[in-house]
Formats: structure tokens, C-alpha cells, sequence
């Protein structure tokens, strides 16, 4: 589903002549099967953000490959990526990243507006997927007017109303209370045993970790499994 190979990536800030270079990966390779939910732990600023923007494309590395259902995609280009997130991309953030001038319906709609789907299908749609994460009667809301966990509910809806086969979640209960949180633990399970969405899921937190088939950790750059470190040996 994703294999990641030998991906290295450092910031460059300052002017030209003064530039500061500073490493985040170290070449990492993380290979995540279909069906999977693989957390993503390590300290803060470890690299965890900067290793899901470039599974993104968010941004570009020189070095390394990636390939997602089968696709490379480090070199597409801006266009290319942005046709090939709507396809197979959901994404999760822990901020819900709704958009505030539009309702709960709107910003679930949206995707299938980015798409091309006309106003009947959307509308089935859209109403389908409100029910299925229980919002329904709240569909004319502004996120504004919803509560934390009902906005994360919305933005599951927009992940999942193009029913991507892989969802991209950086920090999904870092907003919630506990209850919200185990609300939205048990939904990604059923999403994932029901539905076989595949999940890469970035975390702090240990009960989010808990549901992972699998733990990766990034600790100074390099990414760990278990005991095994995946630097390898240059
Ligand atoms: N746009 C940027 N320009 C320069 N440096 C950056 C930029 N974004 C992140 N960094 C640096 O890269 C390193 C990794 O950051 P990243 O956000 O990937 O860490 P993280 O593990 O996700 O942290 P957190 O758990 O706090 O979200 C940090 O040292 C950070 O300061």
C-alpha cells in the first residue's frame, strides 16, 4: 500500500548565501501492507509531521522513492498530486481542518464537488455519509457550532465521501476528550475491519498506539521498528 525507500529530508531556512541546513529523516524506508494500521510515534520534532507531508507530497524530497497503490508518486508533479490525493488519500488532522464559512454538509460535499460529481449524486452522498458518522441532524451546522468531537466527525466524513483505501492521520485525537477519543478509536477500527481502510497514523498517545498492528518510531531521524533500527549501514 505504501512503500517508502531509502527517503531522506532536510529544511533549508535563511537566505541563499547564509543558508541553514537542517536534517529531519535520515533515510527511512517504512513499508505499510493494505489493511494495516501502522502508528507513527517518536518526540516532538522528531520528524513524524515531516515524514507524513512527504507521503503527502506536500512536499518533495530529492532522494528516495515512494510508491502508494502501486504508484510512484515522488515525482508527480503539483497537479498530478492534487488528482491522485482526491483518488486515494484521506486525510485526518488533530486541528479537523474544516472550512468555517461552510456548513457541516458543505465541507463533506467538497470533495465530491473537487471531483466533478453532479448535484443529485452528491447530495445521496453526502446525506449517506452524515448518517453514517451520526451527524445528520446537524448537516446545516458551521463547525463552529460544533463540538470538538463532532467536528472530527465531519472530517471523517470528508475523508472517507471518496472512499479512499488509505487515510492519513496526524495526531486524529489530539483535540478530544477521552470519550470522543475512544468514540473515534472504535471507528477507525471498524473502518479498518469492516471496510479494509488502511490506517498511518501519527501519535503521541498510547491508547491511539494501542489499536496499531504495528508501531514504527522516528527517534534522531531514523526510523525504528520494535528493536530493529532501519538505518542502514553507508
Ligand atoms: N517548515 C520548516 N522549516 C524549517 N524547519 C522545520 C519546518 N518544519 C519542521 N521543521 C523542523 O523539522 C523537525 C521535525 O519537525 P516535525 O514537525 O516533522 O516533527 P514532529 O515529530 O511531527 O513534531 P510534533 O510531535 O511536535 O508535531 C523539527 O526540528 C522542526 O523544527
Amino acid at each position: 500500500m505504501i512503500s517508502v525507500r531509502d527517503l531522506s529530508y532536510a529544511f533549508k531556512i535563511g537566505k541563499k548565501e547564509k543558508e541553514n541546513v537542517i536534517p529531519v529523516l535520515h533515510h527511512v524506508d517504512l513499508h505499510v501492507a493494505e489493511g494495516e494500521i501502522v502508528a507513527i510515534i517518536g518526540r516532538s520534532g522528531s520528524g513524524k509531521s515531516t515524514l507524513l507531508n512527504l507521503i503527502s507530497g506536500y512536499i518533495k524530497s530529492q532522494t528516495g522513492d515512494i510508491v502508494i497503490n502501486g504508484k510512484q508518486v515522488s515525482k508527480l508533479s503539483e497537479s498530478k498530486w492534487a488528482e491522485f490525493r482526491l483518488e486515494h488519500l484521506g486525510f485526518i488532522f488533530q486541528s479537523f481542518q474544516l472550512i468555517p464559512s461552510m456548513t457541516a454538509y458543505e465541507n463533506v460535499e467538497l470533495p465530491l464537488v473537487l471531483k466533478g460529481v453532479s448535484e443529485k449524486d452528491r447530495k445521496d452522498q453526502t446525506l449517506r455519509m452524515l448518517k453514517r458518522v451520526g451527524l445528520d441532524q446537524y448537516q446545516s451546522h458551521y463547525p463552529g457550532e460544533l463540538s470538538g468531537g463532532q467536528q472530527q466527525r465531519v472530517s471523517i466524513a470528508r475523508a472517507l465521501i471518496l472512499n479512499p483505501p488509505l487515510i492519513l492521520a496526524d495526531e486524529p485525537t489530539g483535540s478530544l476528550d477521552s470519550e470522543n477519543e475512544r468514540e473515534l478509536l472504535n471507528f477507525i477500527k471498524e473502518l479498518n475491519e469492516k471496510d479494509g481502510i488502511t490506517f498511518l497514523i501519527i501519535t503521541h498517545d498510547h491508547e491511539v498506539a494501542s489499536i496499531a498492528h504495528r508501531k514504527v518510531e522516528i527517534r534522531d531521524g531514523y526510523l525504528r521498528e520494535g528493536s530493529m533500527l532501519y538505518e542502514v549501514q553507508r
